[in-house]
């Protein structure tokens, strides 16, 4: 049997549209959606990024801005920097490009932005709130993760899923977005003993251990949903995942490329959150429901 692709670039798209029209009615309403990027430092990936969240957001009719400071830049200028923006009622959502320069503590950073514009879904509240099941944002990744699954029609309450890794951004929330949708969550990590033991039991897995082609096929299960959320670039200067594709497509079901898979669903996502506190300035309340 060979997998089903699941194509992220094209879901993405295609829920871009949608996010298009509804951007058009916001406008009717005197709301234009602005997302405010920041990056530090010149690193060609975070760039590239970066360049990406803007086109996606500018080909939407998002208002976006990018805000590069140089490399030398203090922690204070920087948390100086989020209270004018979390103030700025201009602006909707902050992102702040990670990783940050080691002189710059990254959880302080994270947890100086407005949980209301927190559309990264990185802040201890969004975080808190997603475990208890409260209106959050969710983080990018795992909530385009999600969105992928459920849009491809893959059943996932009552299912074995296993996540790979057990970073914030990543592995710890996908498992809590999976344990939300019902799945039946195990987490995998660099200290796990016998790894093959627990992925070769996963219907669903997420892998996010960021180390190119980890995972071949003697991991996987028969039938399996492989999604690859791994992001490497390879020596000539290729991106490459986390899952031996070729030989992985072979025995799974459903399978993400990289790239084309996860990464435009993460963008998509951050659009998604950017609308959705917008609207949440228009009543002026942090919704607590
Ligand atoms: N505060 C913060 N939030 C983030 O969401 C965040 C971050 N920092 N730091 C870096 C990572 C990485 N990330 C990606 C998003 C999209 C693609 C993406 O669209 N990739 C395309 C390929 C793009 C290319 O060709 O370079 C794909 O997989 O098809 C990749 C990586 C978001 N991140």
């Amino acid at each position: 049997m060979s997998a089903e692709i699941l194509n992220g670039k094209i879901l993405a798209q295609n829920l871009r549209m949608k996010m298009k029209e509804e951007i058009n009615a916001l406008k009717g309403e005197g709301i234009v959606p602005h997302l405010t990027v920041v990056l530090i430092g010149d690193d060609p990936a975070s760039k590239s990024y970066v360049n990406g969240k803007k086109k996606a957001s500018s080909e939407i009719g998002m208002e976006s801005d990018v805000i590069l400071l140089p490399e030398s830049t203090s922690e204070k200028e920087l948390l100086d920097l989020i209270d004018k923006l979390n103030h700025d009622e201009q602006v909707h959502g902050i992102l702040v490009q990670l990783p940050l320069p080691e002189h710059i503590a990254e959880q302080k950073v994270i947890e100086a932005i407005s949980p209301a514009k927190d559309v990264d879904g990185f802040h201890p509240v969004n975080i808190g709130r997603m475990m208890t099941g409260k209106n959050a944002f969710l983080s990018c990744t795992p909530l385009g993760i999600i969105t992928m699954l459920k849009e491809n029609n893959i059943e996932i309450t009552g299912k074995h899923a296993v996540v790979i890794g057990r970073s914030n951004i990543v592995g710890k929330p996908v498992g809590q977005l999976l344990l939300n949708e019902n799945a039946t969550v195990t987490y995998c990590h660099s200290r796990t003993r016998d790894l093959k033991h627990f992925t070769k039991q996963a219907d669903i897995l997420v892998v996010a251990v960021g180390k190119p082609h980890a995972i071949g096929s003697e991991f996987v299960k028969e039938g399996a949903v492989v999604i690859d959320v791994g992001i490497n670039r390879t020596p000539d200067g290729k991106l490459t995942g986390d899952v031996d594709f070729e030989n992985v497509k072979e025995k799974a079901s459903f399978i993400t490329p990289v790239p084309r898979g996860v990464g435009p669903m993460t963008i998509a996502m951050l659009l998604k959150n950017t609308i959705q506190a917008a609207k949440q300035i228009k009543g002026s309340t942090w919704k607590n429901t």
